[in-house]
């Protein structure tokens, strides 16, 4: 069975982070492990804590995987400090894992950070390079490269910046975009432009799309597809997870991450 790791913070409302990351591979038959790097007690409405793990403990977690299971792909999402994400980068190189998708988690919805001011430019500079493939939303990319993104030319433009950081793959996800009607991302492998659009669907039930969507890219990535093809995995499983988004809870629900599969096995319905 092909296997993935993700390392990112715990989502006590079970709708993003290593939560998300683990149903989502789950769901997309790739054997799911975790290296927690902070606790968050959250909910649909909010942030409400969060307690970061010692970047010793980080990379206990990612050595007991390392020395013993091994894995096919890596995730990384919240990764809250420098230091942190200079003993993950650390990791990641030790062991050569090249089938990295990096989601430069930085504020949750409700507005709360998840990444410390401080980190950024270390992750700019340990983590990004080591990346096969990163996934901001456009804020994220905007903060990574100091442009302003509003049009399609924009993500383009943030596109070419980024991939001068030495990834090797660009995914801009479009949610936070203006267009109401559309939601699309835009992909750069350094040469070429690609662009996946969907339906954007009028829901508040929208927490742990970005997680959702790049743990989903990760597994496809682990099963040893192309990015391409990983990322119209990535786009048709976000999409049937928000389109059959649950409401529980007061603010914004978790999707649902098993309507990919529902689908695919017994039909639209
Ligand atoms: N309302 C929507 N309808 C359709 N697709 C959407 C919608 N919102 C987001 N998406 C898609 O979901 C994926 C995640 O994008 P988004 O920009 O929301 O990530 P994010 O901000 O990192 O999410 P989060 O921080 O909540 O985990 C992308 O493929 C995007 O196009
Ligand atoms: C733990 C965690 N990671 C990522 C996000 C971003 O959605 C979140 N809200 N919580």
């Amino acid at each position: 069975m092909n296997k993935a790791l993700t390392i990112a913070g715990s989502d006590s409302g079970g709708g993003a982070g290593i939560q998300a990351d683990l149903k989502t591979f789950q769901e997309l038959e790739v054997f799911g492990m975790s290296a927690i790097t902070a606790v968050t007690a959250q909910n649909t409405l909010g942030v409400h804590g969060v307690y970061p793990m010692t970047p010793e403990a980080v990379v206990q977690q990612i050595q007991a995987i390392g020395e013993d299971i091994g894995t096919n792909a890596v995730k990384t999402g919240m990764l809250f400090s420098s230091d942190i994400i200079e003993a993950v980068s650390e990791q990641i190189r030790k062991y050569r894992w090249e089938n990295l998708v990096v989601d430069p988690v930085m504020i949750a919805k409700g507005g709360a950070s998840l990444l410390l001011q401080e980190a950024i430019s270390a992750m700019k500079t340990h983590l990004i390079p080591l990346a096969k493939v990163i996934t901001p939303n456009i804020p994220e990319a905007e903060v990574l490269t100091g442009l302003t993104i509003r049009s399609h030319e924009d993500k383009k433009e943030a596109a070419l910046k980024l991939v001068e950081l030495g990834v090797q793959t660009v995914v801009i996800k479009g949610g936070h975009d203006e267009d109401e009607s559309e939601s699309t991302d835009l992909l750069f492998d350094g040469s070429e432009f690609h662009t996946f659009t969907n339906q954007r669907i009028p829901t508040k039930n929208t927490h742990g799309t970005g997680c959702t969507f790049s743990a989903a890219l990760t597994a496809e990535l682990a099963k040893g597809s192309s990015i391409y093809d990983a990322v119209l995995t990535a786009k048709e499983f976000i999409q049937a997870a928000i389109e059959d988004g649950i409401d529980v809870g007061h603010g914004h629900g978790p999707t649902n991450h098993g309507a990919f599969r529902r689908r695919r096995e017994f039909g639209n319905r």
